[in-house]
């Protein structure tokens, strides 16, 4: 009997963007912590995975020089391709999906997207998306958050409380999402109809665009943070040499 192709697990890893928010001269992607990029941890942990076989890597100009160097050094085999970004992480992740679908990547393929910038994904939270998508077509890490979470509107020129969703059904967002190829295809397809989209993650254009396809939560960490700004340094730091040792 003929034996079903596996689907390809292919990680896609965004770094193009340009890190204003934490200093626009010094690519977050790239700073080192325990004297290795920030980028290079995050592959590092899709490299290991051996369920992962492929990896993309998103860039702009500027870095990507010092992205083809470090995949040589740290001789990651699973890099396919290095590919241009767009302005906005959205105009990124699109690039990525046309460029599978140029390679007649398979309908079924299962799709990790991650931010470079958070270095510490575990293989817990890699496993856990693969696994989800043999249930759910889409589905993202996210953790419970802590702090109760205002949602706020304007008066005037200031900020005022509009409602206060229940804290117990609050989940901080993180990276990796995961979809099947078609599922984040189509429903790229029906943003790219809609001009006010600008989306921070590509999981809300599943909820926009396909209400009728459940996102499944995979349990996250705040280990799993997101270099944003200088504020973040000191704790990924910490997390960097801890898991050095
Ligand atoms: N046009 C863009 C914008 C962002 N990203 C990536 O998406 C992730 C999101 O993190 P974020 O903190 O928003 O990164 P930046 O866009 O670089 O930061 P900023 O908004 O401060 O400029 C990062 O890994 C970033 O490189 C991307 O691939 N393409
Ligand atoms: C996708 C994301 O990491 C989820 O937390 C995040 O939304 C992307 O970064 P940004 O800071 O919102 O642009």
């Amino acid at each position: 009997m003929e034996q079903a192709t596996p689907a390809p697990v292919i990680a896609i890893v965004l770094a193009a963007g340009h890190g204003v928010r934490f200093d626009a001269d010094n690519p977050k992607q790239l700073i080192k912590l325990e004297g290795k990029p920030v980028v290079a941890w995050s592959i590092d942990a899709f490299q290991r995975n051996e369920r992962v076989s492929d990896i993309v890597i998103v860039v702009n100009e500027r870095v990507r020089p010092a992205m083809e160097q470090l995949v040589e050094d740290y001789n990651f085999t699973k890099v396919r391709a290095i590919i241009n970004g767009g302005a906005e992480r959205v105009d990124s992740t699109e690039t990525a999906l046309a460029m599978l679908a140029d390679h007649n990547v398979p309908a079924n393929a299962k799709l990790l997207f991650h931010d470079s910038v958070r270095p510490f994904v575990s293989q817990r939270m890699i496993d856990g998306c693969i696994d989800t998508l043999g249930e759910f077509s889409a589905a993202t890490v996210a953790c419970p958050s802590t702090d109760t979470i205002l949602m706020s509107q304007d008066l005037g020129d200031r900020k005022v409380i509009k409602s206060v969703p229940n804290r117990k059904e609050c989940f901080r967002v993180q990276t990796p999402q995961a979809f099947r190829f078609e599922t984040i295809r189509r429903a790229y397809e029906l943003a790219a109809l809609d001009d006010g989209f600008q989306p921070t993650d590509d999981t809300r254009a599943v909820v926009e665009y396909l209400p009728d396809i459940p996102v499944a939560i995979v349990s996250g960490s705040p280990t799993n943070l997101k270099i944003t700004t200088q504020d973040d340094l000191p704790l990924a730091q910490l997390i960097a040499h801890n898991l050095k040792k």
